[in-house]
């Protein structure tokens, strides 16, 4: 078993949204390893950051992604920062990865108003988000299938380029 896609991309850029659409669009199953982690754990990320740290999370993040691209087969979003461990990187070079992308102005937009992402929490949460990006977009890139922007796409924009990247060239083979 495996995903029909994988996707990855930073805060906001519509994994947990247009993950579920891409889903129901390809009548498959959707999955997001945040919450399976909030599942496994019975916590919500922020505790687990604030009591745990983060390389604890991102330890317990690694396993819970190794096991949703064992045992799912639909579409499986992963975490803003699940690309970021190398084990996870190595795993996904198998995959059909959808790398959501979004710009520093319209992510902060989206992220803005929420208080659930412990790493957008401080005082200045556009200047971490334009290192966030600038540090992640070369891993976001290096395991992506296919790159779809969505500053200026709604969700079913989105899913739609999506659909239409997904062409079989661009979907790895199990
Ligand atoms: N294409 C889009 N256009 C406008 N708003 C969007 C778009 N995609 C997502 N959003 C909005 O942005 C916010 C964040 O989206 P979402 O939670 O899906 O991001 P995420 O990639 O899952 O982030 P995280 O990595 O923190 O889990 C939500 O309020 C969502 O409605
Ligand atoms: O971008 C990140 O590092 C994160 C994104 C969220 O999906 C959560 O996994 C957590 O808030 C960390
Ligand atoms: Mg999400």
């Amino acid at each position: 078993m495996s995903p029909r896609a994988v996707v990855v991309g930073p805060p906001g850029s519509g994994k947990s949204t247009v993950g579920p659409m891409l889903a129901a669009a390809l009548d498959v199953p959707f999955r997001d390893s945040d919450d399976d982690i909030v599942a496994r754990t019975g916590r919500p990320i922020a505790d687990i950051f604030a009591e745990d740290g983060e390389p604890a999370f991102r330890a317990l993040e690694e396993e819970v992604v190794a096991t949703g691209l064992e045992e799912h087969d639909g579409v499986l979003s992963l975490g803003g920062g699940a690309p970021l461990a190398p084990g996870t990187r190595a795993r996904l070079a198998q995959h059909t990865v959808v790398f959501l992308n979004v710009g520093l102005a319209a992510g902060v937009q989206r992220t803005g108003l929420s208080t659930a992402r412990p790493l957008l929490a401080g005082v200045n949460p556009r200047a971490t988000f334009k290192t966030l990006l600038d540090a992640r977009l070369p891993v976001y890139r290096e395991v992506a299938t296919v790159e779809i922007e969505t500053d200026h796409r709604s969700p079913d924009e989105v899913v739609a380029a999506v659909l239409a990247a997904l062409k079989p060239g661009q979907v790895r083979q199990q």
